[in-house]
């Protein structure tokens, strides 16, 4: 996989396109499996978009094509303009397995990226101890990631994802795996860190509130294989913070109109279940 330069971005292009696009994956059995299709989607510069959808309808899918990781079958991914052409150094991603280096030590950890772009390790260390700092671990940097906690983890991965200081930020599901309080918690933190980067980020949930909470825009996906069903605009002020912006009345109503959409796609999707486990 090649790492290609930013040289042909456009500052006044969207962060990202999807036009047409149709990604099939070969079955074991030799079949082609339809994962997204049609799929139509604009990221404006420094928009947070969140994307639901039924389980398997094709999210991940989506982001791998953004990544670079996987090439569409048909149709076009640009990214500020120009096509993605395998991994884009412009791009950081943050998945619900925390991806560190347990061998490494907290601030190791953070300097690795910007290592490996080639800055200098004294600059590099201190941009790490920034970042750490930013993410309240700075008495931690001598530690290995299996002494912290799981939130401690994630926000290696945030401060590890931000030091190198993406223009697009494409996250997984990534606090999933932590516990009610913490998620509030680093949502939160995941807002603070954002705010005043510009960068646009595409956040893959499961979880309705979260992305109400966190997005500008909710894109709403079908049953798989995916497509952009519906999208909504989240008219709800900025700072938020996730554990009073819930309650509001305005979030209460967005909820619904968003879950009277989305679920109907979980239905269809429970329905095949249902039909295949018959
Ligand atoms: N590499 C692959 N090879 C074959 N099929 C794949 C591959 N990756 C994904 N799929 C299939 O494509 C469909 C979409 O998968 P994807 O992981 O994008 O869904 P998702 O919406 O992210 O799911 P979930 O919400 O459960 O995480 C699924 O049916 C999946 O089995």
């Amino acid at each position: 996989m090649t790492s290609v330069p930013n040289s042909t971005s456009s500052p006044s292009s969207p962060a990202i396109e999807l036009r047409g696009v149709r990604k099939a994956f070969s079955t074991p059995s030799g079949a082609l499996h339809t994962a997204v299709h049609d799929l139509d989607l604009t990221v404006e510069q420094g928009e947070f978009v969140a994307v639901v959808g039924p389980t398997g309808c094709g999210k991940s899918t989506t982001l791998t094509l953004v990544s670079g990781l996987e090439e569409p079958t048909e149709g076009e991914v640009m990214l500020s303009g120009s096509p993605v052409r395998g991994i884009d150094e412009r791009v950081g991603f943050v998945f619900q397995q925390d991806a560190v280096f347990p061998w490494r030590t907290v601030l190791s950890n953070v300097m690795a990226g910007p290592r490996f772009r080639g800055v200098p390790k004294p600059e590099a260390k201190d941009r790490a101890r920034e970042w750490l700092a930013r993410v309240g671990l700075s008495s931690f940097e001598d530690r290995y990631p299996h002494q912290l906690s799981g939130g401690q983890r994630k926000r290696v991965a945030l401060a590890s994802t931000f030091v190198n200081d993406p223009s697009i930020l494409l996250m997984d599901e990534p606090f999933s795996a932590l516990d009610v309080q913490t998620r509030a918690l680093m949502s939160d933190e995941l807002m603070e860190l954002w705010a005043g980067t510009g960068s646009s980020v595409v956040f893959v949930t499961h979880d309705l509130e979260e992305s109400i909470a966190l997005a500008d825009q909710v894109v709403v996906m079908t049953a798989g294989p995916a497509t952009v069903k519906e999208i909504f605009t989240i008219d709800l002020p900025r700072p938020r913070r996730v554990e009073s912006i819930r309650l509001e009345p305005r979030f209460v109503e967005i909820y619904r109109e968003i879950w009277s959409s989305l679920g109907e796609e979980v239905r269809i999707t429970r329905e095949r279940g249902a039909q295949h486990a018959a």
